[in-house]
């Protein structure tokens, strides 16, 4: 069957390389048709069109049909993809929890749309940022859906640790696996290399032995990764847009295909309490295996260091602090 697929923020830029790599079948399968619905606000009509355009202008063979739109009832119809893109984003000098005021009513709107509308198999990935809270007050907003159906992106954060470690070994992207972020998609953010390992040719060795330098690794290697979005904005005067759509792309094809073999990838997914001591109510980076089709467990048994302890504590305290903030937001 073919599969409906919701971007909100259409005419932005994330966009603008999201939605070509979905309607080329980079996401889920050459041979898998897609209809496309691309939402955005009615001043952004215009721009809409013009994507819409170039879009029947690409000929691709999978992409079986496009609706733009600037209402929720016709964008969250019947969707099986909800990625939730269309926010405002963070300019020099703030941090993403700054945009929480102007955000939390997009999610909340978009969270009752998801209700009210979509089927209730919908997956839904949150990508505009505070991404975790969004996530969280789209959820709080939707309660007939599962809360398992609804994720925040970490992967480009997992993209950027895994790139960091692939360079400062010498070897290729691909060498490198199982780097965990941990908790908020900020600058709190844990990326953890303690369970990674890094493959040359036939042998497995783990990323701590192969690095050799445990000052770099607790100390500029997260710095690193944690101010990355910012370091971003401040050279190109604008937030990540190719690194985020490939990163989103990389998401929702394992949440579609389910992660392989032992490997395994994090997501912002809703804690239930169970997990490494994280308390219930927020939506916190682990990682998980997915098996085909969608369905999640986070990873147990790993072994967490003190360092690793405090590090995760202190991003969840500042998610819950977000979530005190979000819900006097709602209430006022
Ligand atoms: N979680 C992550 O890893 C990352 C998150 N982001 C976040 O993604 C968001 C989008 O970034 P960009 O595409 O660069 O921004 P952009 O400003 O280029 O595009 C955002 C689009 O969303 C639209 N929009 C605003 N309110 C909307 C609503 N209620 N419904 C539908 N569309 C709406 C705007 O009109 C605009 O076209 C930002 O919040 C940004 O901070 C960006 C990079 C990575
Ligand atoms: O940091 C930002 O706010 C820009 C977008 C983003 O979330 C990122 O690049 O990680």
């Amino acid at each position: 069957a073919d599969l409906k697929v919701l971007v909100t923020g259409a005419a932005g830029q994330i966009a603008y390389s999201l939605l070509y790599s979905i309607a080329n079948g980079d996401v889920f399968g050459k041979d898998q048709s897609v209809t496309l619905v691309m939402l955005d606000i009615a001043p952004m009509a215009g721009v809409l069109e013009g994507v819409v355009m170039e879009l029947q202008d690409c000929a691709l063979p999978s992409l079986k049909k496009v609706i733009s739109t600037t209402t929720v009832e016709e964008a969250f119809a019947d969707i099986d993809y909800a990625i939730l893109v269309g926010a405002m984003p963070r300019r020099q000098g703030m941090e993403r929890k700054d945009l929480l005021k102007a955000n939390a009513k997009i999610f909340k709107e978009q969270g009752q749309a998801l209700d009210k509308f979509a089927k209730k198999t919908v997956k839904v990935l949150v990508v505009g940022n505070p991404a975790n809270t969004n996530c969280l007050i789209a959820l709080t907003a939707a309660p007939s859906i599962p809360k398992d159906n609804f994720t925040c992106l970490t992967r480009l954060d997992q993209n950027r640790a895994q790139s960091q470690i692939a360079a400062r070994l010498g070897v290729s992207n691909d060498c490198v696996s199982n780097v965990i972020i941990w908790g908020n998609h900020s600058s709190t953010q844990y990326p953890d290399v303690a369970h990674a390992s890094v493959k040359c040719g036939d042998t497995e060795s783990s990323v701590v032995s192969c690095v050799k330098d445990d000052n770099w690794l607790n100390g500029e290697f997260i710095t690193t990764v944690q101010k990355r979005g910012g370091a971003v904005i401040a050279a190109r005067k604008l937030s990540s847009a190719m690194s985020a759509a490939k990163a989103i792309c990389d998401h929702v094809r394992d949440w579609h295909f389910g992660t392989k073999g032992d490997k395994w990838t994090s997501m912002g997914i809703y804690s239930n309490g169970s997990n490494y001591g994280i308390k219930e109510g927020i939506i916190y980076s682990v990682p998980v295996r997915i098996a085909p089709g969608g369905a999640f467990t986070a990873v147990t048994g790993l072994s967490i260091s003190d360092f690793a302890r405090s590090k995760m504590d202190e991003t969840a305290e500042e998610l819950f602090g977000e979530k005190l903030m979000a819900m006097e937001f709602m209430s006022s």
